[in-house]
C-alpha cells in the first residue's frame, strides 16, 4: 500500500487539528495544506489526456523519420522524361534512381535514393507501348517548377530531429499533444498523478430509483458524485453503499475489500463519505476514524450550510472527507474542502475564488460564512432560491456559490464567490436551436 506523509498543518486559529469549528477560509486552507501532491504515474497515452506531464516528451527519432513522398505519383530523377522503373524489374528495395529513371509512388512511401523530387499523378504522364519499357513525361499543363529539386518531397527530421523537447514538463495535455507523443514514438507518458476518490454513501433510509417512500430519501450523490470529482480533478474510483451501523462503517473504511480499496484493485487516495457526520449514536464518523487510528484534520466548519463536515487522515496517509447528509449541505462542504484537498493532491495551485458584486443585502450572522448558491447576472452575483440544506432546486440552476462573511454583505459591495465545478465561462445554454439558426450563415 503507498504510504504517503500528511503534512503538519498549523495549528493556529482556524486550522487544522482538533479544531472544532474551523472558519470557512482557515478550512480551505487547512484542506490544502494538509496533503502533499502524490507522484508520478506511467499511463498509456489514451489516459493521459486532461492530466499533466510529469516528464518531458522528447522525439525518439527524427520526425520524420524517412524522406517520404507527399503526394501519389512517381519518384523522378532529374528533371524528364524519365524511363520507368519498378520494383520486380530493376528498383529493389535500397536500390535507387538514376538520372532519367522514375518509379510509382504513394504518398507517404519512402523517397528511393537518388530521387530529386516526386511528380504528382495528375502532372505526368505514361507513353510508349512497348511492355516494360514506359516512358514517363510531364503533361503540357504541368506548372512550372513542378520536379525542381526536392518538390513534394518530406525530408526526414523536417518536424523535429531526435532528442528535441516536444511537450515540456507540466503541460496539461489535450488530445493533440497525445497524437505528437504517439508520432514520436511513444506509448506511454508519465503524468502527474490524479488522486483516486472512492465513495461510501451511508444511510439504511437511502433509496436508489422510483419514488421514495415517508421516511424514505432518493439518494441524491450516487448518480453525480462521480461527475463532480471529476470535475475536481480526482478520479471516481468506486462506490458503495452501507447502512448505519459501526460495524458497516468500519468495514467500509478499514481494512482490505473496503473503500479504500477502488475499482482496479488500486488503494484510494481519498475517501468521501455521506451522512453520519451528526453527534448522535447513529453518526459513527468520528467513533470510526478513531478505532482505524486516524486523526481529525477538521472535525466542523464555521459555515451554514454544511457545518458538520469533517476531514480526517487514516495512518496509511488516506484521506476521508465526510459530507453532511443533508444534500445542499453536502455539495457545499465538497465544493470548500473536497476542491482544495483534490488540487494539493493533485500538484495544482489551491482553487480561486472570484470577487464579485452582492446582488443582495445579508444581514449579520455571526460566527458563521453563509454559503449561499447564486446566479451571475450582469456581473451581480444573486442568490438563488430554493436554498435549505436538504434542497437541491436552488443549487441546479446555480452558476457559483456566495461566501457571505459573518458580518454580512451590503447589495452593490463586494462578496467572495466559488465558482461552480460544472459552470464553465462562458456558459453553455440548453435552449434549443431554433430552424433560422439552423439555416443562418454563420462565421466561425
Ligand atoms: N441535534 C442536532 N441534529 C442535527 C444537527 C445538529 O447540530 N444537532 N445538525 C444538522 C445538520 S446542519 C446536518 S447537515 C445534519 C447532518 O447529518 P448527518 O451528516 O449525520 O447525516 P444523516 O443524519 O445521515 O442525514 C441527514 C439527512 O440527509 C439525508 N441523506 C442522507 N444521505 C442521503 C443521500 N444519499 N441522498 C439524499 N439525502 C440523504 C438523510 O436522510 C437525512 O434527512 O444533521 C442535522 N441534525
Ligand atoms: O448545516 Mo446542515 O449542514 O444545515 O445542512
Amino acid at each position: 500500500m503507498l504510504v504517503r506523509e500528511v503534512s503538519d498543518v498549523s495549528t493556529a486559529n482556524g486550522s487544522c487539528d482538533k479544531n472544532h469549528g474551523a472558519t470557512w477560509s482557515a478550512a480551505r486552507q487547512a484542506a490544502f495544506g494538509c496533503a502533499r501532491p502524490l507522484g508520478a504515474a506511467l499511463v498509456p497515452l489514451a489516459e493521459a489526456i486532461g492530466s499533466a506531464l510529469a516528464l518531458e516528451v522528447r522525439a525518439r527519432q527524427d520526425i520524420p523519420h524517412y524522406a517520404s513522398s507527399a503526394m501519389d505519383g512517381w519518384a523522378v530523377s532529374g528533371s524528364g522524361p524519365w524511363i520507368l522503373v519498378e520494383r520486380g524489374t530493376r528498383l529493389e528495395r535500397g536500390t535507387r534512381l538514376f538520372p532519367g529513371e522514375a518509379s510509382t509512388i504513394a504518398t507517404g512511401g519512402v523517397v528511393p535514393e537518388g530521387a530529386t523530387s516526386i511528380l504528382r499523378k495528375e502532372s505526368g504522364m505514361l507513353t510508349g507501348d512497348a511492355p516494360g519499357a514506359r516512358n514517363l513525361v510531364l503533361i503540357p499543363e504541368a506548372k512550372p517548377g513542378e520536379v525542381s529539386a526536392g518538390r513534394h518531397i518530406r525530408p526526414a527530421g523536417e518536424e523535429a530531429a531526435a532528442g528535441d523537447v516536444l511537450i515540456p514538463a507540466g503541460t496539461l495535455l489535450n488530445p493533440a499533444h497525445i497524437a505528437l507523443a504517439a508520432v514520436a514514438g511513444h506509448d506511454e507518458v508519465a503524468v502527474q498523478r490524479k488522486p483516486l476518490v472512492a465513495v461510501v454513501l451511508t444511510g439504511s433510509e437511502v433509496v436508489t430509483s422510483g419514488e421514495p417512500a415517508p421516511g424514505q430519501v432518493r439518494d441524491t450523490f450516487g448518480p453525480q458524485l462521480g461527475a463532480v470529482i471529476s470535475r475536481l480533478g480526482g478520479v471516481p474510483s468506486g462506490q458503495r453503499r452501507i447502512g448505519d451501523s459501526y460495524e458497516e462503517w468500519l468495514a467500509a473504511l478499514g481494512g482490505s475489500g473496503s473503500a479504500a480499496v477502488a475499482g482496479g484493485g488500486q488503494p484510494a487516495d481519498v475517501i468521501i463519505t455521506t451522512g453520519g457526520t451528526g453527534k448522535s449514536g447513529t453518526d459513527h464518523f468520528r467513533t470510526v476514524v478513531e478505532a482505524l487510528g486516524g486523526r481529525l484534520l477538521l472535525d466542523g466548519i464555521a459555515m451554514r450550510p454544511g457545518h458538520p463536515a469533517v476531514l480526517a487522515a487514516l495512518p496509511d496517509g488516506r484521506f476521508i472527507i465526510g459530507l453532511p447528509g443533508n444534500p445542499l449541505a453536502a455539495m457545499v462542504a465538497l465544493i470548500t474542502i473536497g476542491e482544495p484537498l483534490l488540487a494539493a493532491l493533485g500538484n495544482r495551485q489551491p482553487p480561486d475564488t472570484v470577487i464579485m458584486t452582492s446582488g443582495a443585502d445579508f444581514e449579520p450572522d455571526p460566527g458563521r460564512t453563509r454559503l449561499v448558491p447564486c446566479t451571475f447576472v450582469h456581473g451581480l452575483a444573486i442568490p438563488a432560491s430554493h436554498t435549505g440544506p436538504g434542497m437541491m432546486r436552488g443549487l441546479a440552476w446555480a452558476d457559483g456559490i456566495m461566501a457571505v462573511p459573518p458580518q454580512g454583505v451590503e447589495a452593490g459591495h463586494a462578496v467572495q464567490v466559488m465558482p461552480l465545478p460544472w459552470v464553465q465561462p462562458p456558459q453553455f445554454t440548453d435552449r434549443p436551436v431554433t430552424n433560422e439558426q439552423r439555416h443562418a450563415p454563420w462565421h466561425a
